[in-house]
């Protein structure tokens, strides 16, 4: 198993969040680090550290901690020591300075001498280099490839990209690599890697939390249709869920909102918000005739959400069927149109959002235990080829691959209409985020919106309400 440079920054917020902090991780980090110099140097061996100016050089300075009273240890910072970049590795710099630990600035790139050291610590960059390599960087890692002396390189080794192993100008040579927490896919396949455990907690990668909602970060350069056209199929024998539902999405960053929905209804949806682009189909309910038009729009928009207020007339499920065996994008299915999914086939990437009832309809398993129930719905996942969103106290995300669970939300949301913003949340996600992922960071926000407005109120939410506190709980404090 491995890990991305993006999915490993998220799971390291998500620690925060659970009261593990970074500076922790990186003590942890450095302790591996001075570990795996031990295992390759002898006392009294000089030890030369190299250090960026980000959490890997942070990571050397640790290390440089526990290996001074064992080992002739030189730190050299390449930078000014006001331009570190984070406050840990700031703070993890001035205790080598108030240990007294021998620290040299480098502040060209012809200014480092590395002696002639037993040991290279490589800690210039790790998995937040970005672009080009820079002086003086690049002068380091040729100078760290010259010496003759055994390279330990910090996480990954410096100049290579993490995620895919390019060494687009010149990489550090390392004759070890301690990696944190897990492999990084670029190292796959080398037999110098150490993997440390850094003691991040595995609730760091099992729930979702704030580090999920790093990814939804935009470009300024971003316009217009680069953050979904989501279209809502619903409504009939009730009004308020296609409209929740899509106002949801708009809530959620999506750029334009349709509903299409039988015209005897049409007028009433409008009603709620001016906001939302109403499309009209003839009629009470949905039918099968209406299918072929709505393929052809649905063709035109980045995701679908099929259910919200359809309800279960049997006709309207055979339109849900028809139409999903006729689409081939991303849809959300929920509420009455989830009993089709099990005997529907479809080239649709599908996200069922159902509560534990609904999933028990679906054939799906019913069990009280959260984690008995993470397992068996990553099984149900992987054999229908959907991801499946089951809401309860603890959500449970899973695509087969990946399963995560969800803990925000609160006894307030078992009101009607709670599950029209979720899907319309996912809606919105998804059409920026792969659907794992989407699916999770909805059921977050969608949780953490109700707990921001029962914070605020207490009981009595509506499931309007949810809908002003959405933006905050996606982009609000991370
Ligand atoms: N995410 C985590 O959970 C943890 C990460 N840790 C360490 O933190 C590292 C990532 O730290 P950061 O995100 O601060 O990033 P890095 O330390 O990898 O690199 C950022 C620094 O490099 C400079 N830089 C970026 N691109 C450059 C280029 N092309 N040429 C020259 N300089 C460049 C930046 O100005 C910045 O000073 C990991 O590799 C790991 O060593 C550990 O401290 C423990 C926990
Ligand atoms: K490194």
């Amino acid at each position: 198993m491995t890990i991305t440079a993006a999915r490993m920054a998220a799971v390291d917020r998500n620690a925060a969040a659970l009261d593990v902090s970074t500076k922790q991780l990186m003590e942890s980090s450095g302790h591996a680090l001075a570990r795996a110099v031990r295992d390759v140097a002898e006392p009294g061996d000089s030890v030369a550290i190299v250090a960026g100016r980000g959490n890997n050089g942070g990571d050397a300075f640790v290390a440089a901690r526990f290996l001074a009273s064992d080992f002739d240890v030189a730190v050299s910072l390449l930078g000014r020591p006001e331009t570190i970049t984070t406050d840990i590795a700031r703070e993890n710099w001035a205790a080598l300075q108030a240990a007294e630990i021998e620290t040299k600035r480098v502040l060209d790139s012809t200014a480092l001498d590395l002696g002639d050291p037993d040991v290279v610590l490589d800690g210039v960059l790790g998995t937040g280099v970005t672009g080009a390599l820079r002086e003086p960087e690049r002068s380091a890692i040729v100078a760290a490839n010259k010496a003759d002396a055994t390279v330990v390189s910090v996480d990954v080794p410096s100049g290579m990209d993490a995620d895919t192993g390019d060494v687009a100008d010149v990489a550090v040579e390392a004759d070890r690599i301690v990696t944190f927490h897990k492999l990084k896919p670029g190292l796959e396949g080398r037999d110098d890697v150490t993997v440390a455990d850094i003691g991040i907690p595995a609730a760091a990668e099992m729930f979702v939390g704030p580090g999920d909602l790093l990814s939804l970060e935009r470009d300024p350069t971003a316009h217009k249709g680069d953050f979904g056209r989501v279209m809502v199929i619903g409504g009939g024998p009730y009004t308020g869920a296609p409209a929740l539902c899509a106002q949801a999405a708009l809530r959620a960053g999506a750029d334009l909102a349709y509903v299409a929905c039988p015209d005897a209804i049409a007028g009433e949806v409008q009603g709620y918000a001016a906001d939302l682009i109403v499309e009209p189909f003839a009629g009470e309910c949905l039918q099968p005739r209406h299918v072929e038009d709505l393929l052809a729009d649905a063709a035109e928009r980045d995701v679908v959400i099929i259910g919200p207020g359809l309800g279960g007339a049997n006709d309207t499920l055979d339109a849900v069927r028809d139409f999903l065996a006729g689409y081939e994008g991303t849809a959300v299915v929920d509420a009455d149109a989830l009993q089709v999914v099990p005997d529907v086939d479809t080239d649709a990437d599908l996200i069922c959002t159902p509560h534990q009832g609904e999933l028990a309809t679906m054939g799906g398993p019913r069990v009280d235990d959260w984690e008995e129930r993470a397992a068996l719905v990553a099984e149900f996942a992987a054999n229908l080829g959907a991801t499946i969103l089951v809401k309860g106290a603890y959500d449970v995300i899973s695509d087969g691959e990946t399963t995560r669970a969800n803990r925000t939300g609160n006894p307030g949301m078992t009101v009607g209409g709670t599950g029209d913003v979720l899907a319309g949340i996912t809606g919105a996600m998804a059409s920026t985020q792969d659907s794992a992922q989407a699916a999770a960071i909805a059921a977050y926000a969608n949780g953490t919106a109700g707990d921001a407005v029962v914070e605020e109120q207490g009981y009595g939410l509506l499931a309007s309400d949810l809908l002003g506190a959405i933006p905050t709980a996606l982009w609000g404090e991370r």
